[in-house]
């Protein structure tokens, strides 16, 4: 027997602290019991107490969240729409000038690298997004060095090479790619586009990119996988939870769904201080995670602390056997920032690393992966285990030239998140789509300018990398430089 809708103006009885319902997709759930737990504050939830939360909660949470976690007496059931009373949000006067600068911005053809998708996204985006997206740790400086570190490699070029035909199609983890790039983990898609990383699926299928779905997706795990294509190849970001039953179903749930990698991030035991958006978010509710004046501010910040109470700051070089019996898949390190734990990765029989500081989000001061690249390869080398195990690189990577750098250092492939994502956020699925191709267009040009047909023949006498282990000030590189939102600044006095 269908339940009987509830109406808006039932559900409006229950608006208090002690008796708490919202709307999520046409549903009613009674959420008071869970307001002290929820990681981002009570204060969110009771702003949308007795009315419609969906704005709020997508791009937050995955679309089952509730239906996983909340216990099955909170479900009130469904809700007929048509009486509930939508408040007429008034238009902020910094929310109509976002919106004029949309209507003027810039056409895609106007963008001719990943940087102008930076520049146009912070014009574009809410400033909220803007700064989770755009923000790192403490003051920045390793978000700045990933890609400074590029240019302090330059290229020993081949001439009289024929270079008519240029192939840079490689394998990754066994699988063919059209190049060797691949869209990283990144949380939270909707805070960026409505439909978030669905959006990332369907342009990486068309350019036959890998994507590395994040655990802290706006979308479910399965609407991602669904959204792509039977021949994409997937991997799985893991951020490990404390419980590990809940772990190993996500594991055994992927491997199942036919993800060809399970991507272990091992650089955040507590997620980074990214002060940028905790400002920002500060003057939004949702982020409610500083407590008031006086009580311990809590180090990490708005969104990403209301969805990683969960990780585990306890996992260990331990655990790594455990998730070996738990599946098939091939397991890399991502975070790995030291030779040593690369040869403790071989060891303990991982497939593969990802050298990456999280895009400087977390540790600052971190060196970048690229530097932790030059610092490894000779030593695989001298060990004879470079073919032990598959070497990645991510962090900066924004020209087709980094891609060549890493490549002739050694790395397997790179990880790219941050331009992909503002591609999406500014002009969707064919900004996505225009970014991979800007990269395959830059990448021919350069293979043939370096004097190099294919990948293979990429090796690091191509490149005079002596400058990179040295931090003294490189070239400026101005279109970064415009681009770049320094931290929004001290604390004005709201007003
Ligand atoms: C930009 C960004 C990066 C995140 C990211 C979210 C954003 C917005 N998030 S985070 O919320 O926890 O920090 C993740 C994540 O879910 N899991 C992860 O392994 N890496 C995460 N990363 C790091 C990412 O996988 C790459 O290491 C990093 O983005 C590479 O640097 P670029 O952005 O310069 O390409």
């Amino acid at each position: 027997m269908t339940k009987v809708e509830l109406t808006g103006v039932e559900v409006a009885k229950h608006k208090s602290a002690d008796d708490c319902w919202v709307i999520v997709h046409g549903r009613a759930y009674d959420v008071t019991d869970f307001l002290p737990e929820h990681p981002g504050g009570s204060k969110i939830i009771l702003k949308y107490a007795g009315k419609d939360a969906t704005e709020e909660f997508d791009p937050i949470h995955p679309p089952d969240t509730l239906e996983k976690y909340l216990p099955k007496d909170k479900h009130k059931g469904p809700v007929d729409m048509s009486t509930v009373v939508v408040e007429k949000q008034e238009v902020l006067p910094e929310e109509q000038e976002r919106m004029k600068r949309i209507e003027e911005m810039p056409l895609l053809e106007q963008c001719y690298n990943l940087l102008d998708f930076e520049g146009v996204a912070k014009r574009v985006m809410k400033k909220t997004a803007w700064g989770y997206y755009s923000s790192a740790a403490d003051d920045e400086i390793t978000l700045r060095e990933n890609q400074t570190a590029f240019q302090r490699i330059w290229f020993r070029p081949k001439i009289l090479v024929n270079v008519e035909k240029v192939d840079f199609s490689t394998t990754m983890l066994g699988t063919k790619v059209d190049i060797p790039f691949y869209v990283t983990a990144t949380a939270l898609g909707k805070l960026g586009h409505v439909e978030g990383e669905v959006v990332l699926t369907r342009a990486s299928a068309r350019h036959n990119v890998v994507q590395m779905i994040p655990t802290l997706a706006s979308c479910s795990f399965d609407e991602i996988m669904d959204a792509a294509d039977a021949s994409q190849v997937q991997w799985l970001q893991l951020y490990v939870n404390k419980d590990r039953a809940i772990t190993k179903r996500i594991v055994e749930h992927a491997e199942k769904r036919g993800c060809k990698g399970l991507f272990i991030t091992v650089d955040a035991p507590q997620l980074g201080r990214r002060e940028k958006d905790m400002r920002l978010k500060f003057t939004d509710e949702g982020s409610n995670v500083q407590k008031g004046s006086g009580e311990k501010t809590d180090n990490s910040q708005g969104a990403a602390r209301a969805i990683s109470s969960f990780i585990d700051p306890g996992l260990c070089w331990d655990d790594i056997p455990w998730f070996r019996s738990v599946t098939k898949m091939p397991i890399v390190l991502k975070g790995v920032q030291r030779v040593e734990d690369v040869l403790r990765a071989v060891e303990v029989g991982c497939a593969g690393v990802v050298l990456s500081n999280h895009g400087g989000r977390q540790l600052d001061f971190a060196r970048s992966g690229i530097e932790v690249l030059a610092e490894t390869m000779p030593v695989l080398k001298k060990m004879g285990l470079e073919k032990k195990i598959e070497v990645y690189v991510d962090g900066g990577v924004r020209r087709a030239t980094d891609i060549i750098k890493a490549l002739c250092l050694g790395a397997k492939g790179v990880g790219i998140g941050r331009p992909f994502l503002y591609a999406m956020s500014a002009y969707g699925q064919e900004g996505v789509e225009r970014a991979m191709q800007l990269l395959k267009d830059e990448m021919e040009m350069n293979m043939r300018l370096i004097g190099a047909r294919t990948i293979e023949e990429l090796n690091e006498g191509m490149v005079d990398a002596r400058g990179l282990f040295s931090h003294g000030v490189g070239p400026v590189n101005f279109l970064a430089e415009r681009v770049y939102d320094p931290l929004v600044g001290p604390p004005q006095r709201e007003r």
